[in-house]
């Protein structure tokens, strides 16, 4: 049977990339979807306001929807202090185990803890299964219309304290309307928004930024 897109990823990073090298993992991707297959990653522009505020939130806790094949992840972990940890949710087998061992290959297993499952199923679970007790810091990649609900339910579980900030990729393209209406009007989030482009693409795109006022 042929091969995926993503696995075809994983193979260019496994013959290109540095082993335990975090940096060139992402350039081989980044090279590998600009040039010869697109694919949805955040990619290096927008990576970059993404790597700002991950160091603007310096988690002990993050946590990630929408694992992919780990680029985000990767992007996110190699900035996080020593005890610091990423809980990243994915639902497709496939693209967990292709995140896996292009994680492995970044050298950030330790770090990265890959969750197999719906997030709305997943997020419940996360004090008792997984001792999470507040999330410092969520990135939003999934589905576009999960982002509000799961936004929501993030709330209702009480794992956002006072600064736990949420960052969400593609408010413009392909859009998420009702996180945004919902975010900006929320008298606990104080939003900002980062306009970018989509990922290896000309067309616009934006990242919004949302902290919690507790
Ligand atoms: C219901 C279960 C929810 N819970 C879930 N729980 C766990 N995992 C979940 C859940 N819902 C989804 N996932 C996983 O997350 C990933 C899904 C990611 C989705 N991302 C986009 O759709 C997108 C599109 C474009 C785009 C732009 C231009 C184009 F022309 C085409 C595409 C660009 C972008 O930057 C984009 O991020 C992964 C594929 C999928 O298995
Ligand atoms: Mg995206």
């Amino acid at each position: 049977m042929d091969q995926s897109k993503e696995q075809r990823i994983l193979n260019s990073v496994s013959y290109n990339a540095v082993k335990g090298d975090p940096e060139s993992v992402l350039d081989c991707i980044d090279n590998y979807c600009s040039q010869k297959e697109w694919a949805m990653n955040v990619g290096d522009e927008k990576g970059v306001i993404l790597d700002k505020v991950v160091e603007e939130a310096d988690p002990t806790i993050a946590l990630e929807f929408g694992t992919y094949v780990g680029y985000s992840a990767i992007r996110i972990a190699r900035l996080l202090k020593p005890n610091a940890r990423l809980l990243t949710i994915e639902f497709n087998p496939e693209f967990a185990s292709i995140a896996r061992e292009i994680i492995e290959i970044a050298g950030l297993s330790e770090k990265i803890t890959i969750i197999e499952g719906h997030s709305q199923d997943i997020i419940p679970q996360l004090r008792e299964k997984y001792q999470v007790d507040k999330v410092d810091f969520v990135f939003l990649d999934h589905w576009k219309e999960r982002y509000c609900p799961d936004t929501i339910l993030l709330e209702e579980c009480g794992y956002l304290k006072k600064g736990s900030i949420l960052l969400a990729d593609n408010i413009v393209y392909p859009g998420a309307p009702d996180f945004v209406k919902y975010i900006r009007s929320h008298k606990s989030f104080d939003c900002t928004n980062y306009p970018s482009h989509l990922e290896y693409m000309k067309v616009e795109d934006a990242m919004e930024k949302a902290v919690y006022m507790g």
